[in-house]
C-alpha cells in the first residue's frame, strides 16, 4: 500500500466500537403503518443533532487543495514508470497530438488532454495514471460543478449529463486473458478492434464521457473526483439526488457502493480503505451537516430491496421476507414503498448501521462470473430534512433526499451457467434491467419523450422514475471489465450510458407546499404590518394637525381606520398559528391596508385642493384690499366734481367744489360738514355691500376638513360673483 492510501485511511479511522444505533435500539419507524416488529420503538419527534462528528476528512501530506478548495493528489515524482500499464494508458510525459495504438489506429488528441488527468504511484512505485476527464482546463475535476447552470430561479439544468466511468482491474480469474479497453486520456475509453469473426470481426471503438477512472483509481478517489460531494451538498440543500451504479455482472458496482465482499460480514470491518462510496458519503454527509451550525437537520433512512420484482425491507425483512406494495401517491405524485421501515439517524453511526444491517440482509448469490453477485437491485436512501432560521422569527424548512442504486449486474446466461433459483433471478434482474433501458432510451430521445414512458412496466423503474427524468440530479457510475471476454457486455455499457447521457432533468428544491404557503404568508403579513405601521403614522401626523376637526367628526377617517384595526399578533408566534388562521389574518391584512391606502389617498387629494382654495382666498383678498384702497381714496374724491354742477346738468351754475342740491340744500351735519346727496349715499352703499359680498363676508371660511373637496367651493365663488369665477376657471381647469 503507498504512502497516500495508508494516510487516507488514518483520515477517516473509525474506532472499533459496536453501533451506537443497534446499541441503544435505534428506531426504525413504519412510514404509513404500525411497526411490524414491536422490539423496535418508531421515533417520530425531531431529535437534536449530533453535538461532535470525530471523523472529518482533511488533506493528506501529499494532497494539495487548489483555491475552490477542492483536492488533488500530488505525485510525489513526475519521472514514469516503464510498466506495461503505463503505456496502455498512454500518459506520456509530453503529450503528442497524435496518439499510436496497439492495434494501428491513430487517435487525434487535444494538446490539452492531460490537464484533467490525475496520476499516482504504485505499489511498484510506477507513475500510474488513474483518471481522466473530458476537456478539463482546471486542476480539478469535478464534473458536476462543470456540468451544472444554476439559472436565477434557482432551477438547475444539467447540461451534458453527469456520467462517470470506472474500470476495474483483471480479477484472478481473468488474469490470463487481454485487456481491451485503453485509455487515451482525455475522459475516452477506447475499446480495441477484435478481428475474425463473421462480420469481420470489432472495429476500434471509443466513446468519450466526463470522468474516466482507470483501474488504480482508489475507492477515495472514486468520492473525491466523481462529483459525489456535490451531490451531497445539493442533497442537504433540499434536492432529491441519486447516485446508481450500472454494469454486467462482475464488473465492480457493489464493489464501488460498498466495498469488496466481507466488510458486511457477520462481524463488520469497522473501517477500512476499502470501504466504497456510501460509507464515505455519510462521512462527508454529516460534515456537511456540522459546518451549519444555525440549520437543524433531521435525517431518515430506509434500505430496500427488489427480489424477482418484490420489494423486501432490508431494515426488518422478517422471517417470512413478505414484499411491500410499491403505491402511486397523488399528493407527491409518484411511486412510494407502503410500510417501509425509516430510521432516524442522529449520528453517524446510525447511517453506518442502516448500511451494515441492509448489507447483510440483501440477496447475493454465485455464479461463474462472480462468488458474491448481487441477485437483486438496492436502494438505500437518506432523507434530510432541514430548517434554517430566517428573518422575523420564521423557518424554511427543505427535505433533500439521496438515493444510492446497486444495480443487479446484466448477465449473460450462457456464460454464468445459472441454473434453478439462479435462473429465475438472472432472468427478473435482466427483464428489469431491460425496462430501464427502454425508459432511458425513450427519454433520452426527445421526438420520443413526449410519448410513453414505461415506468410503470417494472417496480425498479417506477421507483427511479423521478431520479431518471423528473426534479432530482442523477451521478450515473457505468462499471466495466477490462477483460476480452467481456467486449460484447462492455460496448453494450458504454452505449447505454452514452444514451442515458442525452437525458435532461430539471431538479428543483423541494419544499413542503403548506410550507411554502405559510412562508410566503408570514412575509406577506410582515410587509403589510410595516406598511400598514407607516399609513398609521402618516395620519396620525396628518390628523393630529387638526385636532378638532378629527374630534368633532365621528365619522373621521382616523375612528373608521380605528375601528376596523385586525388584532396584532407577535411575528415569532405566527408559526403556532394553523393555516387558515394565517390565512384569515392575511385577510384582514390586506382589508386593512387597502382602507388606509384609500383613506391616505382622499387624505392628500383634500389637502390638495384645500391649499389651492387658500391659495384663491388669498389672491381674491389681494385683490380685494387693493380695490379698497382705490375707493378709499382717488374714486371719491374725483367723484366730488363728478356731482358738480356740469356733471348733474346744471349748465347754468358756476363749476365749484361745494355740494350742491338744485332742489334741496344739504342738511349740515353736527361736525360742520355737509350731508352727502341720496343718490350718493345710494351709490357708496351698493360700492360698499358688492364688496363686502365679494370678500368680506363675515361668514369666514367652511372649514375643508368636515367638508367635501373644493369642487363645492368653486361653485360658491361662483354663485357669488360670476365675474371673479370666470377668472378663476382655468386655475381649476
Ligand atoms: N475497482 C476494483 N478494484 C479491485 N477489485 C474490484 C474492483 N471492482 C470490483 N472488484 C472485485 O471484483 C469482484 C466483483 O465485483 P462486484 O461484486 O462489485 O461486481 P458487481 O458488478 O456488483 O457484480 P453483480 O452484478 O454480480 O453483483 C469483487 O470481488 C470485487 O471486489
Amino acid at each position: 500500500m503507498n504512502k497516500t492510501i495508508k494516510q487516507a485511511s488514518k483520515m477517516v479511522a473509525r474506532p472499533n466500537e459496536p453501533s451506537k444505533a443497534r446499541s441503544r435500539g435505534n428506531s426504525p419507524s413504519r412510514g404509513t403503518s404500525p411497526a411490524r416488529d414491536n422490539s423496535i420503538s418508531r421515533v417520530n419527534s425531531f431529535p437534536k443533532r449530533s453535538p461532535s462528528l470525530k471523523r472529518v476528512n482533511s488533506p493528506a501530506k501529499n494532497e494539495k487543495t487548489t483555491s475552490d478548495g477542492r483536492q488533488r493528489r500530488e505525485s510525489p515524482s513526475r519521472s514514469r514508470g516503464s510498466s506495461p500499464s503505463n503505456r496502455r494508458s498512454g500518459s506520456s510525459p509530453v503529450p503528442s497530438r497524435e496518439q499510436s495504438f496497439s492495434n494501428g489506429t491513430l487517435i487525434r488528441r487535444r494538446r490539452e488532454s492531460e490537464t484533467g488527468s490525475i496520476e499516482r504511484l504504485d505499489e511498484d512505485n510506477n507513475l500510474r495514471r488513474i483518471i481522466t476527464s473530458y476537456n478539463q482546463n482546471e486542476d480539478n475535476i469535478n464534473v458536476v460543478v462543470r456540468n451544472t447552470i444554476v439559472y436565477p430561479t434557482g432551477n438547475i439544468y444539467m447540461r451534458d449529463g453527469f456520467f462517470i466511468f470506472r474500470v476495474r482491474p483483471l480479477s484472478k480469474k481473468e488474469n490470463f486473458q487481454s485487456e481491451v479497453v485503453q485509455f487515451p486520456g482525455n475522459g475516452q475509453i477506447l475499446i480495441d478492434a477484435i478481428p475474425g469473426g463473421p462480420g469481420g470481426g470489432q472495429k476500434p471503438k471509443l466513446f468519450s464521457y466526463n470522468v474516466v477512472f482507470e483501474p488504480a483509481a482508489t475507492q477515495e478517489d472514486v468520492l473525491q473526483f466523481s462529483g459525489m460531494k456535490r451531490l451531497i451538498e445539493m442533497a442537504v440543500e433540499g434536492f432529491r439526488c441519486t447516485c446508481f451504479c450500472y454494469g454486467q455482472t462482475g464488473s465492480g458496482k457493489t464493489h464501488t457502493l460498498t466495498g469488496p465482499p466481507g466488510l458486511f460480514g457477520v462481524k463488520s470491518v469497522p473501517y477500512s480503505d476499502k470501504h466504497g462510496l456510501i460509507f464515505r458519503s455519510f462521512a462527508y454527509l454529516f460534515e456537511q451537516i456540522q459546518l451549519q451550525a444555525g440549520t437543524h437537520f433531521v435525517l431518515k433512512a430506509s434500505y430496500l430491496e427488489i427480489y424477482n420484482e418484490k420489494v423486501i425491507d432490508l431494515l426488518n425483512p422478517g422471517s417470512a421476507r413478505k414484499p411491500l406494495a410499491v403505491r402511486w401517491s397523488k399528493k407527491a405524485r409518484g411511486f412510494f414503498v407502503e410500510n417501509l421501515f425509516t430510521v432516524d439517524c442522529e449520528e453517524l453511526d446510525d447511517l453506518m448501521a442502516v448500511l451494515e444491517e441492509g448489507m447483510r440482509n440483501r440477496s447475493v448469490g454465485r455464479h461463474n462470473m462472480n462468488d458474491y453477485s448481487s441477485r437483486s437491485h438496492t436502494i438505500l436512501s437518506v432523507h434530510i430534512t432541514s430548517e434554517q432560521p430566517a428573518e422575523n422569527g420564521v423557518f424554511i424548512s427543505r427535505t433533500g433526499k439521496i438515493n444510492f442504486v446497486d444495480l443487479a449486474g446484466s448477465e449473460m446466461t450462457k456464460k454464468t451457467q445459472s441454473r434453478g433459483k439462479t435462473l429465475e433471478e438472472a432472468n427478473n434482474i435482466n427483464k428489469s434491467l431491460m425496462v430501464l433501458g427502454y425508459c432511458i432510451s425513450s427519454l433520452s430521445d426527445i421526438k420520443k419523450k413526449s410519448n410513453h414512458i414505461p415506468y410503470r412496466d417494472s417496480k425498479l423503474t417506477k421507483l427511479l422514475a423521478d431520479s431518471l427524468a423528473g426534479n432530482g440530479v442523477t451521478l450515473m457510475i457505468a462499471c466495466i471489465s477490462p477483460a476480452k471476454s467481456n467486449i460484447s457486455e462492455t460496448i453494450n455499457t458504454l452505449r447505454y450510458a452514452a444514451r442515458a447521457k442525452r437525458i435532461r432533468t430539471k431538479p428543483v428544491v423541494l419544499m413542503d407546499p403548506r410550507e411554502a404557503l405559510i412562508l410566503s404568508l408570514k412575509r406577506e403579513v410582515g410587509v403589510l404590518q410595516n406598511e400598514n405601521q407607516h399609513l398609521r403614522t402618516a395620519l396620525h401626523v396628518y390628523s393630529s394637525s387638526n385636532p378638532t376637526s378629527a374630534d368633532k367628526n365621528p365619522n373621521s377617517i382616523l375612528d373608521r381606520k380605528i375601528l376596523q384595526t385586525p388584532p396584532s399578533v407577535d411575528l415569532s408566534q405566527l408559526s403556532k398559528l394553523e393555516g387558515h388562521e394565517l390565512v384569515e389574518l392575511v385577510r384582514l391584512y390586506v382589508q386593512e391596508n387597502g382602507e388606509l391606502r384609500k383613506e391616505n389617498i382622499e387624505l392628500f387629494t383634500s389637502r390638495e385642493l384645500l391649499q389651492r382654495d387658500h391659495e384663491l382666498v388669498c389672491r381674491e383678498n389681494e385683490r380685494l384690499l387693493k380695490k379698497l384702497e382705490e375707493v378709499n381714496s382717488s374714486p371719491l374724491i374725483a367723484a366730488r366734481s363728478a356731482f358738480s354742477a356740469e356733471a348733474l346738468n346744471m349748465p347754468d351754475s358756476e363749476p365749484s367744489d361745494i355740494w350742491t342740491n338744485p332742489e334741496k340744500e344739504p342738511a349740515t351735519l353736527e361736525n360742520g360738514n355737509k350731508e352727502m346727496p341720496d343718490f350718493l349715499q345710494k351709490e357708496m352703499d351698493k360700492r360698499l355691500g358688492s364688496r363686502e359680498s365679494r370678500g368680506a363676508t363675515p361668514r369666514g371660511r367652511p372649514r375643508s376638513w368636515e367638508e367635501k373637496p373644493t369642487a363645492v367651493k368653486v361653485l360658491r365663488i361662483k354663485s357669488t360673483n360670476s365675474e371673479e369665477s370666470e377668472r378663476t376657471k382655468p386655475e381649476m381647469a
